[in-house]
């Protein structure tokens, strides 16, 4: 069933943003700077915002509990912060409903976090640290992963690596939906949400979107003949 998110405004932020993702849906959301990503991501969530403008198969989720709510979405945030030194292993389990072990053992196994579980999150790189909170997101296996900037801070090897990864999971029958900056990246996501100044202005497949001057026009920039973006 989709996640719809109706008339999401927030003062500031975002201004009247309708967006429906259907289970199984792998979703980037791009544009500039300060353009509301985070914000619609948050609102998605239901973090920010009201649960009133969100619903899933029909259903208004006003009155959901913190339960229900874990067990619906998962939200990565942008900063790899960690502040306290809590082992890694600790960190993985700490969500709002059980999370089942051998998902725990496929995620470290995956993400190759076991030469970390004993160390403290906040003594890790941030590009290790950035792994140990995307399993931690995923631990839960919520039926919505709303991600911000899961593909930051990563060398080459995982971001290839994660973006394969959250591909499974949306193959799993789990919606994805991604703030990404990185346009390289975009292979990876069949649908493509543009958004501008709080207000979402392209939501249409990749294939139709990459082709057009739309992106490189959100951006300021020109396309190269050779496929990439310049100044
Ligand atoms: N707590 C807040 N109070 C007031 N304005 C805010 C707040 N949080 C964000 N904003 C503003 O809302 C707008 C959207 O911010 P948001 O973080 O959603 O953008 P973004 O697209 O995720 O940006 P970035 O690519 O820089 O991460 C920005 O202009 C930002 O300054």
């Amino acid at each position: 069933m989709s996640l719809v998110g109706k008339n999401i405004t927030m003062q500031h932020r975002l201004q009247s943003c309708d967006i429906a993702i259907a289970p199984g849906e792998l979703v980037a959301l791009i544009g500039p700077n300060g353009c509301g990503k985070t914000s619609l991501l948050r609102a998605l969530a239901g973090i920010t915002g009201t649960y009133d403008q969100l619903e899933i198969g029909g259903r208004t989720l006003r009155g959901t509990g913190p339960a229900e709510r874990a067990r619906l979405f998962s939200f990565l945030p942008a900063s790899r912060q960690v502040d306290w030194a809590i082992p890694v292993r600790d960190l993985l389990r700490l969500a709002p409903i059980e999370v089942r072990q051998d998902r725990i053992d496929a995620l470290i196994d995956r993400l190759e976090l076991e030469p970390y579980l004993k160390r403290a999150a906040n003594s890790l790189s941030t590009g290790e640290r950035a792994r140990v909170l995307l399993a931690r997101a995923l631990a839960p296996e919520a039926g919505y992963l709303l991600l911000d900037e899961p593909l930051a801070n990563l060398d080459p090897y995982w971001v290839l690596t994660i973006r394969d990864l959250l591909a499974e999971e949306a193959a799993a029958g789990r919606a994805v939906i991604v703030a990404l900056h990185d346009l390289s990246s975009l292979s990876s996501f069949p649908r493509l949400v543009l958004m501008r100044e709080g207000r979402i202005i392209a939501d249409a497949p990749r294939f139709e979107l990459e082709h057009s001057d739309q992106i490189a026009q959100l951006f300021d920039l020109r396309r190269d003949p050779e496929g990439g973006y310049r100044l």
